[in-house]
């Protein structure tokens, strides 16, 4: 079957809402006081806003077909992602089909590896390939987990990451990621309170229910493995999340052998490509490997990350990303369950992830989203377009 063939590729910048890394407003769980690696610099302590997390904003990748089809993607990497896709990425794409996948995801890849390799230019290359699938699956009107190997589940099971597990556990989900809020510079006294907020949140949810802390990159090994014993032993943590720089491969190895028998290492969610994946197992650095669909190199990517984790063993849980995950995680065996991040400011309620971009993202209700919310071609998603789409290097 001859597919139409990919006519424009348009790249747009939003500002606030989700998938544009924490661009929210005053008062959001997402950025009250949450540790990170600039936590050392008290002037960049409190807000993560203070040092730029929100800097970029969100990239909208928008492909059409030569029969008018359009097909489309969220991520970040705003302006300087608009230009790479704009500029340089769209000469891969203009005149191939959309089932030229793979052929189109080497070239990006190759094209920008003396320039890229992980980051912002693998985020572009990302946008442009759930754009692809997403195309794909409605020019095919099929949804983008059948063209994947079709559900191997009848439904997804979340946990979910915000400021409130109690609260998640009365919506139903099977645990709660807590933002860890102090780092290494804020000393005994920050440990202390880090313990405090966990044991706090173990009484009220009791013992069978999941409790993660997320570091986003923030510790040393010493801290980490002291928080670790200690979150372990007093209040029962299920797992550790990014504890240390993603470029530390070895100092994740070693708090793998220094975390107590049972607690879970994972990470993931900063790397890209088969290769960073490949890293990380091969020096087995973690538990469960964390890649975002929408940071990693797309599901052309995903797919052979998560082929090798199955094959030794490794569980992947995907970082949010909404429905770019969610049609992943319901082919996999090796991806028993999914992350929800909470975006409401409480967060005490369930909100659409990549709200206000995406119109039809289906939510968890009572901790759960059936396969057949899925049913819908591509990832079953449309882009609101009465948001302000701002394009600013059109090719
Ligand atoms: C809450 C974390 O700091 C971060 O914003 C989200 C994240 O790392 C996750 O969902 O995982
Ligand atoms: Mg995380």
């Amino acid at each position: 079957m001859t597919l139409p063939k990919i006519k424009h590729v348009r790249a747009f910048v939003v500002r606030g809402g989700g998938a544009d890394y924490h661009d929210q407003g005053a008062g959001h769980w997402i950025d009250d006081h949450i540790a990170t690696p600039m936590s050392r610099y008290p002037a960049y302590r409190q807000s993560r806003q203070s040092f730029g997390i929100n800097v970029l904003g969100t990239l909208v990748v928008e492909l059409e077909a030569d029969d008018g089809t359009i097909g489309f993607a969220v991520t970040t990497g705003g302006e300087p992602a608009a230009y790479i896709v704009e500029k340089h990425l769209s000469r891969f794409l203009v005149g191939r089909s959309p089932a030229e996948y793979e052929l189109i995801w080497d070239q990006m890849y190759f094209a920008t590896q003396y320039y890229g390799r992980k980051g912002l230019v693998v985020n572009a290359i990302s946008g442009v390939d759930l754009a692809i699938w997403d195309l794909l699956g409605k020019l095919r009107q099929e949804p983008v987990y059948h063209m994947l190997g079709g559900a191997v589940r009848e439904e997804l099971q979340f946990y979910a990451t915000g400021a409130r597990p109690d609260v998640a556990k009365e919506l139903g989900f099977i645990g709660g990621k807590l933002p860890l809020h102090h780092g290494p510079a804020e000393g005994l006294e920050g440990l202390e309170k880090n313990i405090a907020l966990l044991a706090d949140m173990r009484s009220k949810c009791g013992d069978d229910f999941w409790l993660m802390y997320d570091c986003w990159m923030a510790l040393d090994i010493d801290y980490a493995t002291r928080l670790a014993h200690r979150a372990w032993h007093e209040c029962g943590l299920k797992w550790i999340e990014e504890a240390l720089s993603p470029d530390d491969y070895w100092g994740y190895a070693q708090l793998k052998r220094n975390a107590p028998k049972g607690l879970l290492v994972t990470t993931g969610e900063h790397e890209a490509t088969r290769w960073g994946f490949r890293m990380l197992m091969d020096m087995e650095c973690c538990d469960i490997i964390q890649p975002d669909v929408g940071w990693c190199g797309g599901v052309t990517e995903l797919i052979k990350i998560a082929n090798y984790a199955d094959s030794r063993g490794v569980l992947m849980i995907p970082h949010g990303s909404s429905v770019y995950s969610y049609h992943f995680v319901i082919t996999r065996h090796n991806s028993p369950f999914a992350e929800f991040l909470m975006m409401h400011p409480g967060p005490t309620e369930v909100v659409p992830m990549f709200a206000p971009q995406l119109l039809g993202e289906p939510v968890p209700v009572n901790g759960k989203i059936r396969a057949s919310e899925l049913d819908k071609p591509g990832f079953g998603v449309e882009l609101n377009r009465d948001i302000p789409l701002h394009r600013p290097y059109p090719n």
